[in-house]
C-alpha cells in the first residue's frame, strides 16, 4: 500500500465515527484532505453535520464539496475535529503545522470535545523533535523575537536553528492569519511541556506547533491494518 493509500486508510476509519448532527472541526493537510472528500461524499449522500475549517484551503476544499460550513464564532463548540500531524508520540502528544495551518488547527482542536488524529504509522515516534517544529510569530520586531525564542528554547533543555520559513519561489511564507513561521530544529524535544510554556510567554510568538493535551486518539494507518493509540470514540 502507498502512503497515500495509507493515509486514505486513517481517514476511512474516522469517518465511521461522525453521527448525524455532528458539529465537526476539519483539519488541514493531505490526511485530512482524504477525510473531507470522504465527507463531502457522504453529504452529497445525506448525512447531515455542520463544519468549520482550519485554513483557507480546507475551507475552499469543503464548500467545493457542497459541506455546510460554519465558524468558531456562530458554532464555539465543535463535537470532533479531525486532523493530520507531523508526528505522534505514544502520549498523543503532536507536533503540527508543516502545512502552515497549526494556529486555526490549535484553535478549533481547543474547541472541541475530543480530537482525533489520522496519519501513517511513519508519524509514530517515541519521542518529538525529529520533525522541524513550527512556531508561528508576527512579522513586527522578527530578530528581536528569534532571539528571545532561541533563549527560551535554550532554557528549557533544547537547542537548534531557527529558520524562517520560505514559499519555494524564496518569498517568505505568511500564514492564513498574516504571520511568519520559524521552523525550529531541535532533533529532539525531551520535555515538550517545558518547550511550550517557555514558547508561550515569548512576546511575538503567536503560537507553536506542540498539541498537548488535546489529541484524545489517533488512528495510525500501516501495512499490517489499523493502529489506535488513546480514545478515539
Ligand atoms: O499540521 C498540519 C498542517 O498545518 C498537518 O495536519 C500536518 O502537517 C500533517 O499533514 P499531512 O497529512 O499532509 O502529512
Amino acid at each position: 500500500m502507498s502512503p497515500d493509500d495509507l493515509k486514505k486508510l486513517a481517514a476511512a476509519r474516522a469517518l465511521e465515527l461522525v453521527r448525524p448532527g455532528m458539529r465537526l472541526g476539519l483539519g488541514t493537510g493531505s490526511t485530512a484532505k482524504h477525510f473531507v472528500d470522504l465527507l463531502g461524499a457522504r453529504v452529497a449522500a445525506g448525512l447531515d453535520v455542520l463544519c468549520v475549517a482550519t485554513s483557507e484551503v480546507t475551507q475552499a476544499q469543503a464548500e467545493s464539496l457542497g459541506i455546510p460550513m460554519s465558524t468558531l464564532d456562530e458554532t464555539p463548540e465543535l463535537d470532533l475535529t479531525v486532523d493530520g500531524a507531523d508526528e505522534v508520540d505514544p502520549q498523543l502528544r503532536l507536533i503540527k503545522g508543516a502545512g502552515a495551518a497549526l494556529l486555526r488547527e490549535k484553535i478549533v482542536a481547543a474547541a472541541s470535545k475530543r480530537m482525533v488524529v489520522i496519519a501513517d504509522d511513519s508519524k509514530l515516534v517515541a519521542e518529538l523533535g525529529r520533525f522541524p517544529l513550527p512556531i508561528e510569530v508576527v512579522p513586527f520586531g522578527l530578530e528581536a523575537t528569534r532571539r528571545a525564542m532561541a533563549a527560551a528554547i535554550t532554557a528549557s533543555g533544547a537547542a537548534g536553528e531557527l529558520r524562517l520559513r520560505k514559499r519555494p519561489d524564496g518569498t517568505v511564507l505568511l500564514t492564513d492569519g498574516g504571520h511568519y513561521i520559524l521552523d525550529a530544529h531541535l532533533g529532539r524535544i525531551a520535555n515538550p511541556e517545558l518547550l511550550g510554556a517557555a514558547l508561550n510567554v515569548v512576546p511575538g510568538v503567536v503560537e507553536h506547533g506542540l498539541f498537548l493535551g488535546l489529541a484524545a486518539g489517533a488512528i495510525l494507518a500501516s501495512g499490517d491494518g489499523l493502529k489506535i493509540l488513546g480514545a478515539i470514540e
